[in-house]
């Protein structure tokens, strides 16, 4: 079992502290988790800090998976190098590797993410030839080639149509499911969330206010906290839970936002 917990974890951009004493309980894998939380709360930070880009207090607790094992995919990706989609994916696969020669395995796990994430029609295509949404889902078939146990992804569906938005979201499911990888999402869309993530970190200015199962962390007053927004989660007619969002809260200014 692949399972993450962070334990007091801290960082700072010089002076200033950005993330302070992080705690959460045990992460388990098999099943997506997402990190929410306003623009500027922090979770591209966390994501760094956890990925051991940046240092700080506190530690980042693996069981089942090491930092070896771990792959963070950051929000904006730059897909300027002359490559074609196909090649590229080669290369994140061969990152770190010794030798040059790709096995008949290699090969095969190149083919199976470029059709789980259905970008298997751009194989040939050149990377700055690609649309925004193109590139987001190459950005994801390149982290997860290597089949990494623990996986950051930092908004991973923000580029997507809303098509491809529920493909993607499906894909990474299953990956999680297949894998048993902790798999970690930063997502703005929280009916996103509630459709697809079995778990749900929340973060405001920072610190974590939440952590555990999402329709338990996502009530009106966590959202509220969150983002000063008043809002109702309620059944729709299919039985899945819904967030409703009714407006600002008059407390919005309460809720940091910048
Ligand atoms: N390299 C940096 N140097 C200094 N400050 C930074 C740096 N990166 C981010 N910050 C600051 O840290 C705070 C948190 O930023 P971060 O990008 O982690 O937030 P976020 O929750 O991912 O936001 P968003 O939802 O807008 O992507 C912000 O106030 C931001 O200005």
């Amino acid at each position: 079992m692949v399972r993450l917990a962070l334990e007091g974890l801290g960082a700072r951009y010089g002076k200033r502290s950005i993330i302070s004493d992080a705690t959460t309980p045990w992460i388990e894998g098999g099943s997506l988790t997402a990190l929410v939380g306003a623009n500027a709360a922090g979770k591209s930070t966390l994501f760094r800090r956890i990925a051991g880009q940046m240092g700080g207090s506190g530690s980042v607790r693996l069981s089942g998976a090491d930092q070896n094992d771990l792959r963070y995919m950051p929000q904006d990706t730059a897909m300027t190098a002359a490559l074609t989609v196909y090649e590229s994916v080669i290369l994140a696969l061969k990152q770190g590797a010794s030798g040059w020669r790709l096995s008949a395995q290699e090969l095969a796990s190149v083919d199976h993410v470029l059709h789980r994430f259905g970008i298997a029609h751009l194989a040939t295509r050149q990377l700055p030839e690609l649309s925004g949404g193109q590139r987001q889902s190459v950005s994801i078939a390149q982290t997860l080639v290597t089949r990494p146990k623990i996986v950051l992804m930092d908004e991973p569906t923000s580029a997507l149509d809303l098509y491809r938005q529920f493909e993607i979201l499906e894909a990474l499911r299953r990956y999680a499911v297949d894998t048993g990888a902790v798999v970690v999402l930063a997502l703005h869309d929280l009916n996103q969330v509630m459709r697809s993530c079995a778990t749900t970190i929340a973060l405001a200015q920072g610190r974590i206010v939440a952590a555990g199962d999402t329709l338990e962390v996502l009530t009106p007053d966590l959202i509220r906290q969150l983002y000063g927004i008043d809002s109702r989660v309620e059944r729709c007619s299919r039985g899945s839970p819904m967030m409703i969002v009714d407006g600002p809260s008059s407390s919005a200014h309460a809720a940091g936002h910048c």
